[in-house]
């Protein structure tokens, strides 16, 4: 049923609904457009208006190709019945979300196109000193009206604008994990980085089919961020690979700045022109999510070695791994840990990341990779054992003369 907002809007039908509130295909006085009515109770909160009113021209002056333009922000009495709306350009087409969930695992060359026209887009809200804070493929619509798809990054500053007073009052992090930049879970600030860094792990994803960092409970998600390798992609062309990596390095200041990510991006595209989705064995991606990390898994993490620990007096707080980070007295923290090494990395005893195995590839860990051990370990006591009868037989041989 159609639904007035505001004097000049109506309201057709539901789009979709998000954390914050509902989409609705609306009409305006130019057209069709998007509504984002946001939750009764976040209308209902005079300082969150009070936000919105504050960020009204940094929020309808952004505009790119790449970016969903805000063209209208209904306050309140504005909206007459009280609604918090953002008028929103309509985007014919699904979120990236629903397209890799339809695909499972994304061409390269559609991949990367994707994320340079997105990075483009950053670049331009960065230069503004826009950071977006919530880069994931729910935020990222594809137009599928024209002859190609385009890539459109959509909800700048609002998870912020939501969000950013209870943080204060929490104590915590906010933000969607799987995407989730070091620093933030550091307490840092969130700078332009963060984007960069989450918008890297949205290309892994498309990659992949999974998130790198992703799997089980929330509190693992956050702590394989601060301390665990990305899996390298089999397959993945090493030029790709190097970006990626570089984009998920844990320090925010080696990463690439957007410009500079999309036109890196960009340069790639011809080669991988014809390339076929990754072949990545399912991993244990899927059940990986299902499964809650166990209930004592934090007391299985690797401790400090006792020296480390002695050396830095007590009580000791959680160590920062990014530079510039302050240590938190009271939180007891993730980062208070040693960064696993390669055998946990790859799921072993401690491990929990995933790990891209070619196919044929025993996972390690498992009974196969065991087995495999086993057998290699066999081989190579038999083999220097006959090496030291040789040798001995060599001796003897000389000492007859
Ligand atoms: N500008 C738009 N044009 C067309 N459809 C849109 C537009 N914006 C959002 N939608 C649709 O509405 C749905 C809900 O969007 P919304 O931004 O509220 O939530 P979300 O980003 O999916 O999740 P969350 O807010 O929890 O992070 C989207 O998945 C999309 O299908």
């Amino acid at each position: 049923m159609a639904r007035n907002i505001g004097s000049r809007y109506t309201a057709h039908r539901v789009l979709g609904r998000g954390s914050a509130g509902t989409v609705w295909l609306g009409e305006g006085p130019d057209g069709p457009v998007a509504i984002k009515v946001l939750r009764e109770d976040l209308a209902a909160d005079a300082d969150l208006v009070a936000r919105f009113a504050h960020e009204r021209h940094t929020l309808l002056g952004l505009e790119h190709p790449h970016i969903v333009g805000v063209r209208d922000l209904l306050l309140g009495d504005e909206a007459e019945g009280g609604d918090l709306a953002l008028v929103m350009d309509l985007v014919r087409g699904p979120d990236l979300r629903s397209h890799l969930a339809a695909c499972r695992r994304l061409p390269p060359r559609e991949a990367v196109s994707i994320v340079a026209g997105v990075a483009g887009g950053l670049a331009v809200a960065h230069a503004a000193g826009i950071i977006h804070r919530d880069v994931k493929p729910e935020n990222i619509l594809l137009d599928t009206s024209g002859p190609e798809p385009v890539a459109l990054l959509t909800d700048f500053g609002v998870a912020q604008l939501i969000e950013e007073p209870r943080r204060g009052t929490a104590g915590g992090v906010v933000g969607t994990p799987d995407y989730m930049a070091p620093e933030i879970i550091e307490g840092l600030p969130s700078r332009a980085p963060v984007d960069i860094y989450a918008l890297a792990t949205v290309l892994y994803e498309l990659l992949a089919g999974f998130t790198p960092f992703g799997g089980g409970h929330s509190g693992a998600v956050l702590r394989r961020q601060v301390t665990e390798k990305a899996a390298e992609l089999p397959g993945l062309p090493p030029a790709l690979w190097e970006l990626i990596q570089q984009c998920l390095a844990k320090s925010p200041a080696s990463r690439l700045r957007a410009s500079e990510l999309a036109s890196r991006l960009r340069e790639l595209l011809p080669a991988l022109d014809g390339l076929p989705a990754l072949d990545l064995l399912d991993l244990e991606a899927a059940d990986h999510r299902m499964v809650p990390e166990p209930a004592g898994a934090a007391a299985a993490l690797p401790a400090l070695p006792a020296e480390a620990e002695a050396e830095a007096g007590t009580p000791r707080g959680a160590v920062p791994l990014v530079r510039g980070a302050v240590p938190d007295e009271e939180r007891v923290t993730h980062t208070r840990m040693r960064v696993p090494d390669a055998e946990e990395l790859a799921g072993g005893a401690h491990g929990t990341a995933r790990v891209a195995r070619r196919p044929g590839q025993p996972r390690a860990g498992s009974a196969r990779h065991s087995a495999a051990l086993r057998r290699r370990r066999l081989a190579v006591t038999v083999a220097a054992a006959g090496a030291l009868a040789l040798v001995l037989l060599l001796v003897l041989l000389l000492a007859l003369g």
